[in-house]
């Protein structure tokens, strides 16, 4: 997708968009409420020590691959997860292919992730054609059913193949980016952080959330309850600002234009930064100032400034998915834990996404009220 342009792009972008959009999202908010739930009380619960890291990439991993391959929980899962490592890495990796690179491991990888999705799509193919009642509308079976009426926008077995991969890696190292991101900030030590915001950060979160929590008992969380989550999105929404997940990418020029004295020549390849945008001081005022209230009016933000899912034909379609994950997980992890961080040097660094040294180990702590569904 990222290779495609003009109209061939805005017909692959369409069939996702019609998975990813809000009015489908909302069927599933109870599916990724149980995923966040098995989660817990499978990693945290009866554990003193965590780490954040690699238990968001396997849980934002798990709820991709329920509500996008349709696979629950199981061997399958497990196996998945580790081809589309070796194939992110491979991705990221020098481009020699000798049997002991990275890159030959990531083709690996590649080939039997493709070979594993395109039975998937026979299997869903088959169960369509028959109409068996409880075919999954997972986001194969959605990629399958467009075209159904209007043949020209019908997409071929190979691009459904080349779609998933594509929605699965930039899903997967986005979303658990940004819910680290927020543990750490609710877990960081008053004394190193900016102590007044960070206070008065902890305190409103967990007011918010357990308002939410103390109108449940064991049902799920609803695309209502989330709408009531606003302080906690801001939180995100300035968290996305200070560290967006993706720093950018990358464009082709297909004309020469002029920016700032210079012509940039038709063929360059450019790169947008969204930390260059995000930090520049006359769209945000005192910009290395955590501050989530300047996402209060939304309205207020010219548009193309806050960057952290893009912008234009390109921005990312899987927004409200990522919107939606990280106020679920944050949500069961404030209600039922308290934590502090065990490494003071909480830096980080970036092997194109961010990396931390001890993959983020928190300690955990059940809070009395815990309430166990
Ligand atoms: C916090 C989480 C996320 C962040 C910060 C993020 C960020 C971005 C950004 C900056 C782009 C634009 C790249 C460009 O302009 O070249 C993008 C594109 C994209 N994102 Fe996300 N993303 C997130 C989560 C997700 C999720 C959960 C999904 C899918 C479920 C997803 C699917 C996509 C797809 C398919 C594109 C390509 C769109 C196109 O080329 O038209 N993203 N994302």
């Amino acid at each position: 997708m990222t290779a495609l342009i003009g109209d061939d792009h805005k017909r692959v972008r369409g069939a996702l968009v019609s998975f990813l959009k809000p009015e489908m999202l909302k069927q599933y908010v109870g599916n990724m409420d149980e995923e966040v739930r098995n989660h817990v009380e499978m990693h945290w619960h009866g554990n003193q020590k965590v780490m954040v890291m690699p238990l968001m990439k396997t849980l934002t991993f798990n709820i991709m691959s329920s509500l996008i391959f349709g696979i629950e929980k199981g061997e399958t899962r497990n196996n998945l997860i580790e081809l589309l490592q070796h194939m992110m890495n491979g991705l990221m990796s020098l481009p020699i292919n000798l049997p002991f690179t990275r890159l030959n491991r990531g083709l690996k990888a590649s080939a039997q992730l493709r070979a594993f999705i395109k039975n998937l799509i026979s299997e869903r193919k088959a169960a369509l054609e028959q109409r068996v009642a409880d075919t999954r509308k997972d986001l194969i079976a959605c990629l399958l059913g467009i075209g159904k009426t209007e043949p020209s926008i019908r997409m071929s077995n190979e691009e459904i193949v080349d779609n998933v991969i594509g929605v699965m890696i930039a899903g997967y190292d986005t979303s658990s980016v940004l819910i680290t991101f927020l543990v750490r900030l609710l877990g960081m030590d008053r004394s190193v952080y900016d102590k007044i915001v960070q206070v008065f950060l902890i305190k409103l979160e967990i007011i918010e959330q357990e308002e939410i929590a103390k109108t449940k008992t064991s049902e799920l969380l609803t695309w209502d309850d989330l709408s009531k989550m606003k302080y906690t999105w801001r939180v995100a929404m300035e968290t996305l600002r200070m560290n967006p997940p993706l720093l950018g990418s990358f464009r082709k020029v297909l004309k020469d234009f002029e920016y700032e004295g210079y012509t940039i020549p038709e063929g360059w390849q450019v790169i947008w930064a969204a930390n260059m945008t995000h930090m520049d001081e006359r769209i945000f005022s005192d910009p290395s100032t955590f501050h989530p209230a300047r996402f209060e009016k939304q309205a207020s933000i010219p548009p193309y400034c806050f960057v952290a899912f893009g912008g234009g034909a390109r921005i990312c379609p899987g927004n409200e998915f990522a919107r939606i994950e990280t106020l679920v997980t944050i949500h069961y992890l404030v209600t039922r834990f308290k934590w502090k961080l065990c490494c003071l040097d909480n830096s980080f660094s970036r092997n194109h996404f961010p990396v931390f040294s001890d993959g983020m180990l928190i300690e955990i702590e059940p809070k009395d009220s815990v309430r166990i569904h």
